[in-house]
């Protein structure tokens, strides 16, 4: 007997007003849920039948036994018509259908169901099987009915191996259970109330005990992160609001800079051929205006720095090689001055395009935009320039402890310190971040926070939920609700092992998800290891690596199972090497490690023939804040 590869579902919707078109047909998102993404490991949902009926206790006998009795699908499940009204029929009808009762699902469905609601009281949910189909009912309403689809997927492959008779699978399954394997459904876009999450409902003593993901190096872990980022298209950016910005195309000067020749100092404007000693002074050149003078042998204009050379003039003789020799006006006006020392043609003159040519590129794609570009795209008036565009980057805390910064302290809660943290790292790197909260420690919390981020933002970066507990749930709704690719989820490292970043499509948008450990430092650690060169990448950053240099250590330094990023402060001395010293307790919960970092050290895994670095040690640290 060949393996259950395939399952085929029949769906019928039972509804009066679906029938008659009043209504749209609510089963629709259980069609979704089975055939959007696989519902089940290792075996592909089909709906290959669906209908709406009334709800009518004959037409849904006819409909049950007709699908059942042509041994057309192996699941038939309806949906609605299970409740109290008068007219709600579904169990009876499939009561009268069924050979077998399967008391074991229709308990399951209601017992769990009325975990997340009492209402659950007034349906009447029955399960049976009909020859070789499993007949489920669900409710009638979109949240119920997804919900308890949700409830009994766990079992519906084995239901219909052994239906089937498939004995190989059967084993197989038997050998499994209890092992790590979680299903994912996907949702299709739904209203947030109805987004319930396609994360199993916990069986918090099924959950995996090992990590299914592969520990990699943070090499590793960062060429995956910068093979995913795609580079940004480009916009017009005004020159005010560029700071940060990476310049997407050659900036030239379209006029030389000076634009005259100009002095370089404040003095006299002569002629050189004159040689030292006296000169007539005609009058003054100050910075601002055009010159009206001409300079003619034995004269001299009064010059400031910066001020328009007059014409005939070839040299500056600054004020301090001068004597006064004859003035006027009670000293109001200079009539003669002395040179005392010969000055040289072309002596303390800026020509034309002397500091930017004209028609030079001043600027190159790629280029950084910090204070002084600035100031450059302001001198030769490029006022408007072509920009790479930034990503859109949210940042959400995870947590059912955390309290906002502004609340004091109750039972069992912390603040949230990561979200401040990590939306100032973002703006560091010259990004406004969207600040998107805090969600919840549950499935459809998380959920629902991710779609939201999804649709603002291209780049989300999580904290906390991410590791081996019970409520670490983030991983399992990216895959099963966003279907997302995890590109990693363990790094070789220390602080930030359970590391995780996922990239998926929505609304046709790619995404990148980055969920950092809820520890701190493991957050802010990770941040400038794999998110800051990621950010600069998609920005065209020609330099997105943060730079290393050497240092030596200025104290002895125990060596960690796992390569350590040990937060250290540099400082320069006469030494040959600048010096790092430790932040101290290096506990991955404990901020003030990072307080006043400038950097990570970064030190080799401990191993048999070293277990410590010495004081004075030459090591690689990575700037990561101002030295
Ligand atoms: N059995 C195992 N347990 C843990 C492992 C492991 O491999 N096996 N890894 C440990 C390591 S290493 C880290 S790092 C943490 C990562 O934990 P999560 O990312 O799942 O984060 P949470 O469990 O949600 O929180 C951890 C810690 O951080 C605090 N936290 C969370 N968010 C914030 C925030 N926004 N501001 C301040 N503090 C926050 C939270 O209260 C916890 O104390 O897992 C280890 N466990
Ligand atoms: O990796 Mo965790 O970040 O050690 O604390
Ligand atoms: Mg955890």
């Amino acid at each position: 007997m060949a393996e259950t590869n395939v399952i085929k579902f029949g769906v019928i919707a039972v509804s009066d007003r679906g029938y008659s078109g009043e209504h749209t047909d609510k089963s629709d998102i259980i069609c979704s849920l089975l055939t959007g993404q696989k519902l089940l490991s290792n075996v592909e949902c089909q709906v290959t039948r669906r209908n709406i009926v009334k709800d009518n206790f004959e037409d849904i006998k006819q409909n049950l036994m007709q699908w059942c009795d042509e041994d057309e699908v192996n699941i038939l499940l309806t949906v609605g018509g299970t409740g109290f009204a008068a007219r709600d029929v579904t169990p009876e009808a499939t009561k009268a259908v069924i050979e077998k009762e399967t008391p074991g699902i229709s308990l399951a469905l209601l017992s769990e169901s009325l975990k997340i609601t009492c209402m659950a009281m007034l349906s009447r949910l029955c399960s049976g099987i009909r020859k070789r189909t499993l007949i489920i009912n669900l409710p009638g309403s979109l949240k119920g009915s997804q919900e308890c689809l949700k409830i009994v997927a766990p079992v519906l492959k084995h239901a219909v191996q052994l239906l089937t008779d498939d004995k190989i699978g059967s084993e197989k399954i038997h050998k499994d259970m209890g092992s790590d394997q979680h299903q994912h459904h996907h949702h299709h876009h739904q209203e947030l109330e109805t987004l319930v999450s396609a994360v199993w409902p916990d069986n918090v003593a099924l959950r995996p005990r090992k990590s299914p993901y592969p520990m990699i190096s943070v090499e590793e872990a960062l060429s995956k992160v910068l093979e995913q980022v795609e580079l940004l298209p480009t916009e017009t950016v005004n020159y005010k609001n560029a700071l940060h910005r990476i310049v997407a195309e050659d900036v030239l000067a379209k006029d030389a800079l000076p634009p005259y020749p100009a002095s370089i100092k404040d003095g006299y404007a002569c002629i050189s051929s004159d040689g030292a000693g006296h000169r007539l002074v005609l009058g003054d050149s100050t910075a601002g205006s055009a010159s009206e003078h001409k300079v003619v042998p034995g004269y001299c204009v009064r010059i400031s720095t910066g001020a328009q050379i007059p014409v005939g003039a070839d040299c500056v003789i600054e004020v301090e090689s001068t004597k006064l020799v004859k003035d006027a006006n009670a000293g109001k006006e200079e009539l003669e001055i002395e040179i005392l020392t010969p000055p040289k043609p072309g002596q303390d003159i800026r020509p034309i395009g002397f500091d930017i040519p004209k028609n030079e590129i001043i600027l190159r794609k790629g280029n950084h935009l910090g204070p002084s570009e600035l100031g450059l795209l302001a001198t030769v008036g490029v006022t408007e320039v072509q920009c790479f565009k930034q990503p859109r980057i949210g940042v959400m805390s995870t947590g059912n402890e955390l309290l906002e910064p502004e609340e004091s302290l109750k039972p069992g809660k912390i603040r949230d310190s990561n979200r401040t943290t990590l939306k100032a790292a973002v703006m560091n790197e010259g990004i406004q971040p969207v600040c998107l909260g805090v969600a919840k420690d549950t499935a459809t919390d998380l959920l629902k926070q991710l779609h939201q981020a999804f649709k603002t933002v291209d780049v989300v970066i999580t904290s906390g939920g991410i590791s081996m507990g019970e409520k670490d749930l983030l991983k399992d709704v990216l895959k099963a609700d966003f279907n997302a690719i995890i590109h990693f989820a363990r790094v070789f490292m220390k602080p930030g092992k359970p590391t995780c970043f996922a990239t998926l499509m929505h609304e046709g948008k790619k995404k990148l998800i980055f969920c950092l450990p809820g520890n701190p430092v493991s957050a802010i650690v990770t941040f400038n290891l794999y998110i800051v060169p990621a950010l600069k990448k998609m920005s065209n950053d020609n330099s997105f690596m943060r730079p290393v240099i050497k240092a030596r250590i200025a104290s002895d330094i125990k060596l960690d199972p796992r390569p350590e990023y040990h937060r250290g402060i540099l400082s320069w001395t006469n030494e040959d090497f600048p010096s790092v010293v430790s932040t101290g307790n290096q506990m991955s919960s404990r901020l003030l490690s990072m307080k006043s970092a400038n950097c990570l050290i970064k030190l080799p895994s401990k191993s048999d023939d070293m277990n410590m670095i010495k004081r004075g040690t030459l090591v690689d640290t990575i700037i990561i804040s101002r030295v």
